[in-house]
């Protein structure tokens, strides 16, 4: 075997030139281009985030991955091996957007015939269910039958199933979705004590505070293709400097007639706050003393993931929502 073969074999989660389009329309007669070329590799161990706006094409990703759509073209590998192998699933535990399980059985008959499934028996399996509904805090209501349960609930028993073959590669699709917020600090934990064991996870969500506080990597889908691509670090501290300068004595229109390109300006009671590249600062406060405002504060502006979320959406030509429809 080549280095090359086997360094893409270690990988969980490997992605290239990967197309899927849907046919839709009464007569199948038209498309969705829900997934255009994306690449993407996740190493042992991150914590992998996949961002973007609702119809970016972050579930056609998973569900390819997880073998339950088969993609127009390109290759999804888990472990270097296609996803539909049941050896390969056996390392693999799956958390779907909006979850349906069993409702007549228990949380813990569900949980337990998930671990049956992974081939699990026994007095191990009797106490690997506990171990997980006590994790995912299932431990009280997990005799109740589902039909019962919460939408959260049904989370986190979902969660449960997902965790309960001790998996090398994890998969969330949207896993924090329907939880409180002790539900989704909860969800939040339990990623990083996986993380903590050496688990990759792969998580979309629409939730940027979670992809920060957990992914080593993050990428950003819009339209079907990769738009940005990194750390959170590197993403952010990738953005071109800018500048943030409080304004009193001066109308927000009067500001906007100086000319400068603003990548933010806002009223704030009687103070405007505008943003503008590192480059127009001085000009800027400049023109601003010249008509008789004063400046309050001047700092360099401190840019989170949101920010390159949306300056993405704008880069990719304003598509924010869905495929491309032909
Ligand atoms: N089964 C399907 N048949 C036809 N079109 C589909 C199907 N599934 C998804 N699509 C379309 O593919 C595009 C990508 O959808 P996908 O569910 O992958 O996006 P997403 O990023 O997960 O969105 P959301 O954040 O809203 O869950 C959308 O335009 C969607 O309408």
């Amino acid at each position: 075997m080549s280095a090359g073969v086997s360094a893409v074999s270690s990988l969980p989660v490997s992605i290239r030139g990967l197309s899927k389009t849907y046919r839709v329309g009464f007569f199948l007669n038209k498309q969705v281009k829900a997934l255009q070329g994306l690449d993407l590799e996740i190493a042992p161990g991150q914590v992998y985030g996949l961002l973007g706006p609702n119809g970016a094409g972050k579930s056609t990703t998973i569900k390819i991955l997880m073998g339950l759509v088969r993609a127009s073209q390109g290759q999804a590998l888990l472990f270097g091996e296609p996803p539909d192998r049941p050896h390969v699933r056996r390392q693999v535990g799956f958390l779907p957007e909006n979850p349906s399980l069993y409702e007549y059985l228990t949380g813990r008959e569900f949980v337990t015939l998930a671990g049956r499934i992974f081939g699990m028996s026994g007095h191990d399996l009797d106490q690997r269910v506990e171990r997980v509904l006590g994790e995912v805090g299932m431990g009280r209501a997990s005799d109740l039958q589902i039909r019962r349960y919460s939408k959260g609930m049904v989370q986190r028993t979902a969660l449960a199933q997902a965790l309960i073959s001790g998996p090398r590669l994890l998969v969330l699709d949207e896993p924090t979705s329907g939880l409180d917020p002790l539900g989704r600090r909860q969800m939040r934990d339990i990623i990083l004590a996986e993380r903590a064991k050496g688990t990759t996870i792969l998580f979309c969500t629409h939730i940027i505070s979670d992809v920060e506080s957990l992914c080593d990597r993050v990428v950003v889908l819009v339209g079907g293709r990769r738009v940005q691509e990194g750390s959170v670090q590197e993403l952010v501290s990738a953005k071109a400097p800018s500048v943030e300068m409080v304004v009193h004595g001066l109308p927000l229109e009067q500001l906007q007639s100086l000319g400068f390109a603003y990548e933010q300006a806002q009223q704030l009671d009687s103070r405007v706050l505008l943003r503008v590249p590192d480059a127009d600062s001085h000009p800027l406060l400049q023109a601003v003393l010249n008509k008789g405002g004063r400046v309050s504060s001047v700092q360099p502006a401190r840019f989170s993931l949101e920010d390159l979320f949306l300056d993405a959406m704008k880069q990719a030509g304003g598509q924010t929502v869905g495929g491309e429809i032909q």
